[in-house]
């Protein structure tokens, strides 16, 4: 564990300095305490000798002056650095995080991240300072009587060495059986934090039903919860009592072993009461272990999961990158990719040609690859095999700045920060003009929306965006699109319904984002009147290309881009007449 805790840290002088004065304290407690010896063996006697005890005294003097220097010494070094190497491990986190590939962050990874580095670096940190200390003196002090005690009497050292063995092997059972019993806790609290949820949503059904309070299965879990608690409490506290009746019983074997050596004549009463004093102080640190299982068991999790983050592959940058491409023209070749963990490739052997200044509608069933083509492009993830090239060059050849900066994204769910519809605008480029700015919100279809609110551009979004639609919303990402100059715009067009406006107006602003002949787009396409303005279409199926072409020359061919076409137009036209 001290050795995980070490590789953690990018610069783990400050730990190392803090765990020396600690193992220094430890190690000179127990050679004070061996110096009883002397003195004992001094003074305990019919005629006591001050003069022979003087310079073991003056030794224990000098000796207690140097551990309370360390003390002093050490106390503000371990206030400090809870705190110190808090900072230096989130250093280390955010600067790793920064080189992992976009596709990284999914939601799940980005609570992970969250979590890591506010709540367990923080108590990563701090548990290196409170149990490190504890757990180096509980094990160094022991270890350095056991040695003193060498010197004084071998039979009792033995016997404190056939303790620490046995305690050492109660301990690891202790913390076998908790974590063993935690998981189990774990298990029955998401069950039942599942049947709350459940609860909450199916409140309305079981209201009708009589159930409000549940059904017998939430009860159910509710009982089972409360049992496995019991059981696993139950069991957990067993291996604590063991071990308690190991150190007791150890204590009680050393007084027999020590009172039968002052019977025998093989010791001193000075020497006896010296050996007592040593097995309590080695028996008591000992003790204290037990206590430390819990928390250190906390730390494994969490340092664990800090390691698991910074595990995480980089993105390769190369050793020379392209530093700028020719023209928006996209090429896959070849392309086959597998998420990380993930069973089935998302696409196989996929090439597709997009030439500069044209838009091709990505069509295909859901889980088809859609996405994964878009985030390929943009080099969320890095491919298996073929390549993958914008501008004629392969994405993993270019510089990442250069390609984030050729490329938008437009996603279904687009996020705004919580600030005015200007600054949302002028994040793309904070330097333009309101000249500028007007033409993009005109040709996004923004100006009528901007017109509407109540503070014009002035108006804050809301969080993430929420003050407006999810169509307004991706007004406002392809208005920062055009504001940016991207020669390379990836368009997830909104696949929920949406009104008649917002749609009309999405295609529209679509439309002229592609008007721009320097401009390539790629849009995963859901509404017919997009995917008859595109230039040219991909059909995917299962993570292969089914069939590509001109929209008029996939409709003339009857394929599934055709069904598609005509699902979609029926299911158009009955929409209107509903409406209607
Ligand atoms: N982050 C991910 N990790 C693992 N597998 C993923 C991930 N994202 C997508 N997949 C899988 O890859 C395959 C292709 O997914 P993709 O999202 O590209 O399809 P899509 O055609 O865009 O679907 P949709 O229209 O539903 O968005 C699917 O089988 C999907 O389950």
């Amino acid at each position: 564990m001290i050795r995980r805790l070490y590789r953690l840290w990018p610069d783990p002088r400050l730990l190392a300095r803090l765990w020396s004065l600690t193992a220094a304290q430890a190690v000179l407690q127990g050679l004070l305490l061996g110096l009883l010896v002397p003195i004992l063996h001094a003074v305990v006697r019919p005629e006591p000798d001050i003069a022979e005890a003087t310079p073991w005294l003056v030794l224990g003097t000098i000796g207690a002056a140097v551990y309370g220097s360390l003390s002093v010494i050490a106390d503000p070094v371990g206030y400090a650095a809870g705190g110190r190497l808090a900072a230096q491990l989130r250093k280390r986190l955010m600067r790793h995080v920064s080189t992992l590939p976009l596709g990284w962050f999914t939601a799940n990874n980005k609570a992970r991240l969250a979590r890591g580095v506010t709540a367990d670096v923080g108590d990563a940190a701090h548990l290196a300072v409170v149990i490190g200390n504890p757990i180096i003196t509980s094990t160094l002090l022991p270890a350095t009587v056991v040695a003193v005690t060498f010197a004084v009497e071998w039979r009792v050292a033995l016997l404190l060495c056939a303790i620490a063995l046995a305690a050492s092997w109660t301990l690891r059972r202790a913390a076998r059986v908790t974590a063993e019993a935690e998981i189990e806790l774990e298990r029955a609290s998401a069950d039942i934090a599942g049947r709350a949820i459940e609860l909450g949503q199916a409140q309305p059904v079981l209201r009708a039903a009589g159930h409000a309070d549940g059904t017998p299965r939430m009860r159910a879990a509710l009982d089972e919860h409360r049992a496995t608690y019991r059981k696993g409490m139950a069991r957990a506290r067993r291996p604590f009592f063991v071990y308690t009746g190991v150190i007791a019983g150890g204590f009680v074997a050393v007084l027999a072993l020590v009172a039968g050596l002052l019977l025998g004549e093989h010791v001193e009463v000075a020497e006896a009461i010296a050996l007592l004093v040593l097995a309590a102080r080695f028996l008591q640190p000992l003790g204290n272990l037990i206590d430390l299982v819990g928390a250190l068991r906390a730390m494994t999790n969490k340092i664990t999961r800090i390691e698991e983050i910074l595990a995480t592959p980089a993105l390769p940058v190369p050793t020379e990158p392209v530093s700028g491409i020719g023209g928006p023209d996209i090429e896959l070749s070849g392309v086959t990719f597998t998420y990380p963990g993930g069973e089935a490739p998302a696409l196989r052997d996929v090439s597709v040609r997009c030439r500069a200044g044209t838009t091709t509608a990505l069509v295909g069933p859901s889980g088809s690859g859609k996405t994964t083509v878009t985030r390929l492009i943009a080099r969320f993830f890095d491919v298996d095999a073929g390549t993958v090239r914008v501008g004629g060059v392969d994405v993993r050849e270019l510089d990442p700045e250069v390609l984030l900066d050729e490329i938008a994204i437009v996603f279904q769910d687009v996020y705004l920060f919580d600030d005015t519809i200007e600054n949302n605008l002028r994040l793309a480029r904070p330097d333009a003009t309101w000249d500028e700015l007007h033409d993009v919100a005109r040709a996004a279809r923004l100006d009528e929306v901007i017109e509407r609110l109540p503070a014009g551009w002035d108006t804050r979004v809301g969080e993430g965006g929420a003050q407006l639609s999810g169509g307004e919303r991706q007004r406002v990402a392809i208005a920062r699109a055009m504001l940016k100059r991207a020669r390379v715009v990836l368009v997830d067009e909104a696949a929920s319904a949406l009104d008649p406006e917002n749609e009309a107006a999405i295609t529209r602003a679509i439309a002229n984002l592609g008007a721009d002949p320097d401009r390539t787009i790629i849009v995963i396409a859901h509404r017919p009147a997009t995917l008859a303005a595109a230039d040219h279409v991909v059909s995917l199926d299962a993570g292969r290309v089914a069939e590509s072409g001109t929209p008029a020359e996939l409709l003339r061919g009857g394929g599934t881009f055709a069904r598609i076409s005509r699902q979609s137009e029926r299911s158009r036209h009955w929409r209107i007449a509903n409406r209607g």
